[in-house]
């Protein structure tokens, strides 16, 4: 079983006055068009958030099957996000996707849950920096690392990565399969208006039948 976690827990500071996740992105909310992009291959979608978000984002993924894991505390950061996401889910393996990449490359993810396989990670490394809101874990052993960092006092998921025999999949092998893209994230309204023009240009395909659009 593959599960998809999508983190949405965040309070989009620099994004300022609205829940970036829920943008527009050339008609779609943004963080429908990562779960349209993650469902066709994981068998399950967990949206990690806020209590407070739950009605909007429901709304936002209307007709698109997910559980919502809900923070017991809001603001415990990425990784408190992504052990409870990873807690609502039995999956063997699961890919945590940050709710502000709406160009995430499903045959890329695929290629991590591949690449995962006999290991307790695959985290891609992209512009110098490991990815790990854009990677694909052994649930249990994340989850496992998760708790201890945690109660380490650590909030970043990078923290947690030391406990995990992971593979690294290098900048290299992102080029040859010309996956960038996948990791365009959205923290500024000036970013949201370079992702939309992707889409506005065409460039990054859809699936079927899933714009959602503006119903
Ligand atoms: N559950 C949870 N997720 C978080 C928290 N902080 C950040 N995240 C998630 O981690 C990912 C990366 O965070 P950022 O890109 O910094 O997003 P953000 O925190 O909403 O935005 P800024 O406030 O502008 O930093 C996003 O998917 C966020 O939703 C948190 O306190 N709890």
């Amino acid at each position: 079983m593959r599960a998809g976690v999508i983190l949405a827990g965040g309070y989009s500071t620099r994004f300022g006055e609205a829940d970036k996740t829920l943008a527009d992105v050339d008609g779609v909310p943004m963080i429908r068009r990562v779960a349209t992009r993650l469902d066709g291959v994981v068998d399950e979608l967990v949206v990690n958030c806020r209590a407070a978000q739950v009605e909007e984002i429901e709304r936002a993924l209307s007709e698109i099957a997910v559980e919502f894991a809900v923070d017991p505390e809001p603001d415990g950061g990425p990784l408190a996000g992504v052990r409870t996401g990873l807690a609502a889910t039995d999956a063997a393996y699961a890919a945590v996707v940050a709710a502000d990449m709406p160009l995430v490359d499903p045959g890329f993810v695929s290629f991590l849950f591949d690449r995962a396989a006999g290991h307790d990670a695959a985290i891609p490394r992209w512009e110098g920096r490991l990815q790990p809101t854009h990677a694909v874990y052994r649930r249990a052993a994340m989850a496992e690392a998760a708790a201890r960092a945690l109660s380490n006092d650590e909030r970043r998921l990078v923290s947690a990565l030391s406990a995990l025999d992971h593979v690294v999949v290098e900048e290299s092998t992102v080029r040859e399969r010309d996956a960038g893209k996948t990791f365009t994230n959205v923290n500024t309204r000036e970013e949201l208006r370079r992702v939309a023009a992707e889409f506005e240009n065409g460039a990054p395909s859809e699936p079927h039948g899933s714009d959602g659009a503006t119903r």
